[in-house]
């Protein structure tokens, strides 16, 4: 049997589902497709929990309100408005009835209970529309098959109870010949609690599944060709890569390229499954394969991560900065939940390159300052190229200043000013 992923940019519009309509229905055999938020609902969803912690209920009511009206429209679009109403319904009022409670709990307790509603909610218009046009499908809620921790934003997964669920409720449906459709992104805990798996975790939903159901392959249908040597976005020149092994993926997506999520990788690896990243723009074409294999000759990869913040920690009675402080700052890094893009250890200081998330920033200076005077220069680049050759760093760094830099014979980071 095969997972299939579907992310948010496959099912943005009424005919880009159409276009996913026609890849599941071109396909033969046993299927589990997972399938991300529509477009851009993840960040929508997110827009309405910060006014609702904020205090401003009406405001995070209305901002819903927006997210129904396009997914009611995408039904109708789609002509399943009428099989979806009442899913969809229930799937609403669960958020609205939450809205209009005051906050007890923490951030991200609400955070997971309202965004996960996106997978939810793009799940069961697809399903719909599938069933209309001939491609016969099993909608899952996934919360009753992946079972995770209460780490609300990055829960882990409870690996034994979701394999005997797989086992339980999702093998016989795939043994009986039904395509099975269902979220990714999200999970339950045992309270039945909702749980989300990090950003962009929908990637690592189908690799659990995969790994579970000793998938054949899992292929996850992008905007782009398949992997590239760089974010065709930033690089109109990027070159595809026709082969890439596990090692190599892991890497990239560690330095921060957005192509697949960090944690795909591992479930795969672990059971040799091979990875296609492929075009749903152009589902014929090659796409890419990730396996164990080396693969020798890679072009160099090129990371270019923007909104980059340089934390300089600096010990306040000149002691050094040796494993004692440095295990304390690694224990509030795991407070804050915030993993840091690149650190280098001084005598008695301790500098770290992080993503510009304001509320993260802000939690790791307030706990690092009982033992560091802090300084926060904000507005860099962290610009990271694997396989590097010298001519090619320094014609990317160009005019910019170089503050930081780190390398091996592999890989090389420059903290562009
Ligand atoms: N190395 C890379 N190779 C291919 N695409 C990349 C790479 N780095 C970043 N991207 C970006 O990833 C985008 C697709 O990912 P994303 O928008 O997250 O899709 P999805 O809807 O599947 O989640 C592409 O449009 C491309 O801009
Ligand atoms: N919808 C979630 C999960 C996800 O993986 O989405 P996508 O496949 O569109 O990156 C997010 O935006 O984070």
């Amino acid at each position: 049997m095969k997972v299939f992923k579907f992310g948010g940019a496959s099912v943005s519009t009424p005919e880009r589902v159409r276009n996913v309509g026609s890849i599941i229905a071109s396909f033969e055999g046993p299927l589990l497709v997972v399938i991300s938020a529509m477009g851009k609902t993840t960040n929508a969803l997110e827009k309405v929990v910060t006014a609702f912690f904020g205090g401003d209920k009406e405001e995070a009511l209305r901002l819903f309100e927006g997210i129904k009206t396009e997914h009611l429209a995408m039904a109708r679009d789609l002509g399943v408005e009428a099989q979806a109403a009442v899913q969809l319904t229930d799937f609403f009022t669960e958020v609205e009835w939450l809205l209009h409670d005051k906050p007890v709990r923490d951030h991200h307790y609400y955070y997971d209970q309202v965004v996960c509603v996106g997978e939810l909610l793009s799940t069961a218009v697809v399903s719909q529309y599938l069933n209309a046009n001939g491609v016969a499908n099993h909608w899952i809620d996934v919360r009753d098959i992946i079972r995770t921790d209460d780490n609300f934003r990055d829960a882990r997964i409870d690996w034994p109870f979701t394999a005997a669920r797989v086992k339980e409720l999702v093998q016989p449906v795939l043994s009986s010949g039904s395509i099975v459709l269902t979220q990714g992104f999200i999970g339950a805990t045992g309270e039945n609690e909702s749980t989300t798996l990090g950003r962009e975790g929908s990637d690592y939903t189908a690799a659990v599944f995969a790994n579970l159901l000793e998938a054949e392959g899992q292929t996850i249908w992008k905007d782009v060709q398949g992997v590239m040597n760089a974010d065709p976005k930033q690089y109109p020149d990027a070159q595809w890569i026709r082969e890439l092994n596990y090692r190599e993926v892991i890497e990239m997506a560690y330095y921060g390229a957005q192509v697949i999520h960090p944690k795909t990788i591992k479930p795969l690896q672990n059971k040799g499954i091979p990875l296609y990243v492929k075009s749903f723009l152009d589902p014929k074409a090659e796409g890419t394969v990730i396996h164990n294999a080396s693969v020798a000759d890679l072009p160099p990869i090129i990371v270019h991560k923007q909104k980059q913040v340089l934390m300089e920690l600096q010990s306040k009675d000149f002691s050094f900065v040796s494993e004692g402080l440095t295990a304390e700052l690694y224990r509030i890094f795991d407070t804050v939940k915030f993993r840091p893009n690149l650190t280098q250890n001084g005598a008695v200081s301790f500098l770290c390159v992080l993503d510009d998330h304001d509320e993260k920033v802000q939690a790791l200076a307030h706990h690092a300052t009982q033992y560091f005077n802090v300084q926060i220069t904000r507005g860099l680049t962290l610009l990271t190229v694997r396989h590097y050759n010298d001519a090619l760093v320094s014609q990317l760094c160009g005019e910019s200043s170089s503050i930081l830099k780190q390398q091996t014979k592999e890989t090389i980071q420059v903290l562009l000013g």
